[in-house]
């Protein structure tokens, strides 16, 4: 009798499994791109359609109203419907949302182009990060998460960087808006790459089927722990001090430090591109994206760190403090806003990296879909409201320094949950502190 080696490209490889993990990344790239299309296009599109920047806020609340409403039910969907069906039907919502907001005419259609593509966008996260549970869990779980994060903020950065450009470049910020929703056709183009990767993957190791009669129960709720709970309520104050806070910082540099939207050079597209990305320190946006540079870089490292280490809650307790200074400065002085990015960019990489692995940590392995649906739903929450108060607290004050002071508001409340987390996990018997040699 022989007994058959698995090939290099076997399911059960390192391999198979980090191609995978590429494909669910790409899945969001689109969605991350056009999420931030709106931020990174403000000023140019308070400019040609009259509008303020509680309108700019206002959008951002609309994605986030879609997606508290239907986010709960994707991760329940995702329950059910399992990752193939479900990552296809989001991703197509996605793209579907993208076009109707680059076609708008009115200022309706725009609205109701950013509700279909936050219904399709927050549950295409919640899926995505139901899927690498699926193939990470007792792996190289928070690695994976790192790398997930990496490359899907890879559409943030190229937003930041790009969109102004392409607006400028053919004088019309429609075309910039087009290329949002080209890039959410890219991601379900990878979607359909994982699909066929992730039925082949079900069949060799038998994993579990799609929605194997799991069923939608509302009580489960009840069953979750006050860690989880914790992670949660960090997860809603620490990330409304950072996007709500990116939406109108390229306003911000642009109206504070009177940094340009984009830097005129001579040449074509691409040149202009590369100029402006290898200068990104001297525009607005790309100043704004400098905190998703910062994140990019060192997330899979920090992934990397906590799957050896654990200490998921003191990394939070880290990166929530240092929310605080770097808001405040940027809010009451005139410094070089560079540093602070840059700091905001460590905090973006810590709390996330360790957040959002230590949900399957904190939850039974059926409730995983269920519980990131639920943390995003409530996430949502603050991305809905931040928005708009910054907005509306620029348009009364005519400066950025209250709605500075209300982000270390936030990121002080994130450190005492952190802290709160902290105590609960060590009821819990330390899971979020420990390292995998502790887990074995
Ligand atoms: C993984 C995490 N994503 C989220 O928090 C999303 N709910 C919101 C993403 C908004 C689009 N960029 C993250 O990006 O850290």
């Amino acid at each position: 009798m022989t007994t058959a080696i698995p090939g290099a490209f076997h399911p059960s490889t390192r391999l198979y499994r980090f191609t995978i993990l590429i494909f669910i990344s790409l899945l969001v790239v689109g969605s991350y791109f056009a999420y931030d299309s709106i931020g990174a296009l403000a000023t140019t599109l308070i400019k040609e359609l009259h509008i303020d920047r509680a309108t700019i806020g206002k959008l951002y609340a609309a994605y986030s109203v879609a997606a508290i409403a239907i986010v709960f039910f994707g991760g329940m969907l995702y329950d059910k419907l399992g990752p193939r069906k479900a990552s296809l039907l989001f991703s197509c919502l996605v793209f579907l949302g993208a076009v109707v907001v680059a076609a708008a005419k009115t200022k309706w259609m725009l609205f109701t182009g950013r509700l279909i593509f936050g219904a399709g966008s927050e549950s295409l996260i919640v899926v995505q990060s139901a899927i690498i549970a699926r193939w990470f869990k007792g792996k190289e779980m928070a690695m994976a998460f790192g790398i997930a994060l990496a490359i899907s903020r890879l559409g943030t950065l190229f937003a930041f960087n790009t969109e102004e450009l392409i607006a400028d470049h053919f004088h019309s910020f429609r075309t910039a808006l087009w290329a949002a929703a080209l890039l959410c056709l890219f991601s379900v183009l990878c979607n359909l790459v994982f699909v066929v990767m992730d039925r082949h993957g079900e069949k060799v190791l038998s994993l579990p089927t799609a929605g194997a009669g799991d069923k939608i129960v509302f009580s489960d709720i009840k069953k979750f722990t006050s860690s989880y709970w914790f992670v949660v309520l960090l997860c809603v104050t620490f990330y409304s001090a950072i996007f709500p806070f990116t939406d109108l910082a390229a306003d911000m540099f642009h109206d504070k430090w009177g940094l340009p939207s984009v830097n005129a050079v001579a040449g074509g597209f691409l040149t202009k591109v590369f100029y402006n990305f290898t200068h990104m320190f001297t525009t607005a946006p790309g100043v704004t994206s400098i905190v998703i540079a910062a994140s990019m870089i060192f997330a899979p490292f920090a992934g990397g760190l906590v799957d050896r280490v654990g200490r998921r809650a003191s990394l939070m307790v880290l990166g929530s403090l240092l929310l605080i200074p770097a808001h405040l400065l940027l809010g009451i002085t005139h410094w070089n806003p560079i540093p602070m990015m840059v700091v905001l960019g460590a905090a973006f990489v810590l709390v996330p990296a360790a957040m959002w692995p230590s949900v399957p940590l904190v939850v039974e392995e059926s409730r995983v879909g269920t519980a990131f649906g639920l943390m995003t739903a409530i996430q949502n929450l603050g991305l809905g409201l931040f928005p708009l108060l910054n907005g509306w607290l620029r348009d009364k004050t005519g400066t950025y320094t209250s709605t500075q002071i209300m982000f270390a508001g936030l990121g002080l409340l994130g450190l005492i949950f952190a802290f709160l987390l902290l105590r609960a996990d060590k009821r819990h018997g330390g899971v979020l502190e420990a390292g995998s040699s502790l887990r074995g």
